[in-house]
């Protein structure tokens, strides 16, 4: 083992998860009027989001989740941190923000690893990196959300393998995500410092069976069955203003 290895990460846009619940007993309780005028507030909203990344100033994905933990996310890529406070600081101030509460929120950036590089190239020249830093999210049928670490017990410690040891893993892992090539699109953010785990990890599909798929086969790759540790799950379907109005008919 050999301590201090540490590893160069490239970063791209920042990253921020504004899971939402709706109230629906406010919601139902609003005057027609009072609803509509929010969905419009909240559609001008949108259109704004869906014009900055028409400039390719960013990315926004928003998805309606499944189970108790939540009812909506809100996925924004931006290029600052200032740009997400913005976003966050105009979403509260919506009449609509009012009739939803806010029970998790995730903010990385999207991460590259060095595992995986040619010597001698400036990685961020390269168009594939370049894609991979500052992506469009794909508006596929469903998300998945995940926040993770990488074990430091004292026999699993990822940051105490060497270079070597931790390559030979991720080699591996990249090895299995690329079978999945064209059906799991992953964007992984690094929250080291930002947030409460070590990465948050996105995943979109337009077969939800492929998330269980990917997940599961890579709990026996050794990165994730020795070092992998997980949060909570959250998956969701798709939405676009139409089905967002439809979802918030009452
Ligand atoms: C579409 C699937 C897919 C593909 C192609 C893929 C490939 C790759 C490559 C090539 C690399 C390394 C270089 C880089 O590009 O960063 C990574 C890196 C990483 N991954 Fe991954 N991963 C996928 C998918 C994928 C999944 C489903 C998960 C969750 C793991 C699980 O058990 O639930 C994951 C996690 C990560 C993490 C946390 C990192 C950073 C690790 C670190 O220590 O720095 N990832 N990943």
């Amino acid at each position: 083992m050999s301590a201090n290895e540490a590893l160069l990460t490239l970063e791209g846009w920042y990253t921020y998860h504004n899971f939402r619940t709706i109230n629906w007993e406010k919601w139902k309780a609003a005057s027609a009027a009072e609803r509509q005028e929010a969905l419009d507030e909240l559609n001008a909203l949108i259109r704004t989001w869906e014009a900055n990344e028409g400039e390719n100033q960013g990315s926004t994905a928003v998805y309606s989740i499944l189970g108790h933990k939540a009812d909506l996310v809100f996925m924004f890529l931006r290029p600052t941190m200032q740009e997400l406070d913005e976003i966050k600081t105009a979403f509260n101030k919506t009449r609509f923000a009012a009739y939803t509460e806010a029970p998790y929120s995730y903010v990385s950036v999207v991460e590259l690893s060095n595992y995986v590089h040619n010597p001698g190239e400036d990685p961020k020249a390269n168009p594939h990196v370049r894609d991979r830093l500052y992506p469009i999210l794909p508006k596929w049928e469903h998300i998945c959300f995940y926040p993770m670490n990488k074990k430091r017990d004292l026999q699993d410690n990822w940051y105490m393998l060497s270079m070597q040891e931790r390559q030979e893993m991720m080699r591996s892992h990249g090895l299995i995500g690329r079978s999945y090539a064209g059906r799991v699109k992953q964007i992984i953010g690094g929250s080291v410092g930002f947030d409460d785990w070590e990465w948050g990890v996105t995943l979109f599909a337009n077969d939800p069976l492929e998330f269980k798929h990917i997940v599961y086969e890579m709990r026996f790759d050794e990165v994730s069955a020795r070092f992998g540790e997980f949060g909570n799950f959250l998956v969701g379907n798709v939405l676009n203003v139409e089905t967002l109005a439809k979802k918030l008919e009452v």
